[in-house]
């Protein structure tokens, strides 16, 4: 008798949130990591990213603050997760792909998402959906028709084993 395929396994949606989550793990903001990953329509992963300095900025000399003058804090300086998603693979068309956040993009990663092509976001929290740059970055995102899927995994926890003898 053939052998039944085991119901062990996560579907698309989990696969590609969890590769998201994943991203997140790289970065060293030490309040919020934020991971994205964009897939084409077969399925395939064409880039991930993470918030995080961009190129030559060293997390060793410029600040995680948030609090203090605009200069002194991070926000003046970190590239967030979706837009390095989007950078991370220069050239690519992402025309009609489906990008995974751990959190809702602001306002200015939805007009990259827009711009690049990309036709529907996968969250995981919208914990911020009251801020009027996130109500801006909605309204941005209907308007051009990205659909907006929140996820509802079947598995609140996934754990992965990295250690050789416990495989
Ligand atoms: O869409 C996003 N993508 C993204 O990468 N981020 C990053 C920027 C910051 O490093 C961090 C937010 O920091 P905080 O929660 O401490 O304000 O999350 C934040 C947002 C939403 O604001
Ligand atoms: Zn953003």
């Amino acid at each position: 008798m053939q052998e039944k395929k085991t119901q062990e396994h996560i579907d698309w949606d989990e696969y590609f949130m969890a590769v998201a989550v994943l991203a997140a793990k790289r970065s060293k903001d030490p309040s919020t990591q934020v991971g994205a990953c964009i897939v084409n329509q077969q399925n395939k992963i064409l880039s991930t990213g993470y918030n995080g300095f961009p190129i030559g900025c060293s997390d060793d000399d410029f600040p995680w603050t948030k609090e203090g003058d605009f200069i002194d804090t991070k926000y003046a300086y970190v590239c967030h997760a979706e837009l390095n998603a989007i950078l991370n693979n220069p050239g690519t068309i992402f025309q009609n792909c489906r990008i995974y956040v751990s959190l809702f993009p602001c306002n200015e990663c939805a007009k990259a998402i827009i711009q690049s092509g990309i036709k529907e976001v996968i969250y995981l929290s919208d914990k911020h959906a009251q801020e009027p740059y996130m109500q801006a970055s909605r309204r941005m995102l209907r308007a051009a028709g990205v659909k907006l899927t929140k996820l509802q995994p079947q598995h609140q926890r996934l754990t992965l084993v990295l250690q050789e003898d416990l495989i």
